[in-house]
Formats: C-alpha cells, sequence, structure tokens
C-alpha cells in the first residue's frame, strides 16, 4: 500500500511518455510559394499524456511500459514514413497528427488527456479531444 497517502488526498496526476519519430511530409494547401509546399523532413516528437488518479496500492497510474506498449505500434507506422500517403494524413499539419493519433490511441488508452506534437525546436500544437 502507498502508505504516504490519504485515501481523501486528491491524486489527480499526469502521466507522459515521449516517443520521437523521423518523416518526410507536404503542405498541399499552403499558399503558392509557400516553403512548406515542397517535401520536407522533420524528427518529430511526441507527448503522450494520460490523467488519473494515483491507484492506492501500486503508486501509479499506469506501468510506463505499458504505455509504451501502447504507443509504439502507432509510432512505428509513422517513423520513416512520407505522412502524406497515410490514409487520415494526406495533409499533414501538426494539428491533423495529433487528432490522427488521439484517434488510434483512445480505445487502449481510456485516461488519454493530451497529445502534444513538436514538429520543429519551436512549433508545435496539443490537442486534448
Ligand atoms: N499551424 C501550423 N502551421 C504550420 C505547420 C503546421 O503543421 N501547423 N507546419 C508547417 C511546416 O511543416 C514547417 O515545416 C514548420 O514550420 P515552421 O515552424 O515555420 O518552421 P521553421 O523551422 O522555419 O520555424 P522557425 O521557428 O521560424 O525557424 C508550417 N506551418
Ligand atoms: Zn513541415
Amino acid at each position: 500500500m502507498f502508505s504516504l497517502m490519504n485515501k481523501n488526498t486528491a491524486l489527480t496526476t499526469t502521466l507522459f511518455k515521449d516517443f520521437t519519430f523521423e518523416s518526410a511530409h507536404y503542405l498541399p494547401y499552403v499558399p503558392a510559394g509557400h516553403k512548406c509546399g515542397r517535401i520536407h523532413g522533420h524528427s518529430f516528437r511526441v507527448r503522450i499524456e494520460l490523467t488519473a488518479k494515483i491507484d492506492l496500492y501500486t503508486g501509479w497510474i499506469m506501468d510506463f511500459a505499458e504505455l509504451k506498449a501502447v504507443c509504439q505500434p502507432i509510432i512505428e507506422q509513422l517513423d520513416h514514413s512520407y505522412l502524406n500517403k497515410i490514409p487520415g494524413l494526406e495533409n499533414p499539419t501538426s494539428e491533423v497528427l495529433a487528432q490522427w493519433i488521439w484517434q488510434r490511441l483512445l480505445p487502449n488508452l481510456p485516461l488519454l488527456s493530451a497529445v502534444y506534437i513538436k514538429e520543429t525546436c519551436n512549433s508545435g500544437c496539443v490537442y486534448r479531444g
């Protein structure tokens, strides 16, 4: 038993796991001459967040290894791929990608609370469903 915890304490906590993948894409709906209309690549960073109360017995929300096992097949589908060719990612903005990942994780991760995407060091988005 996680003895430091009082059953009356608010234990709601957010857990996260980070992933990276490398992919190529272009954005088909940018104005003519926009640099992102040309095919280019990114080292994408993804953060998957779960929010829930900590289990009083285990002291965790979910084993990090279990979280990784659920997410890994989705990340592998994206890694070293041409995103525009993947169904649902014909317009692979960060926003669309975050929703695409969310929709695929939610059935196996009901505690999912956010999907973060970082496309570059300075740019990204977060989707919370
Ligand atoms: N709202 C969005 N805007 C843009 C997206 C997007 O997914 N959502 N994507 C792109 C391009 O993919 C581009 O590769 C990244 O754009 P940007 O951050 O402008 O890239 P830079 O490396 O040039 O950024 P700096 O921080 O200015 O160096 C474009 N816009
Ligand atoms: Zn890009």
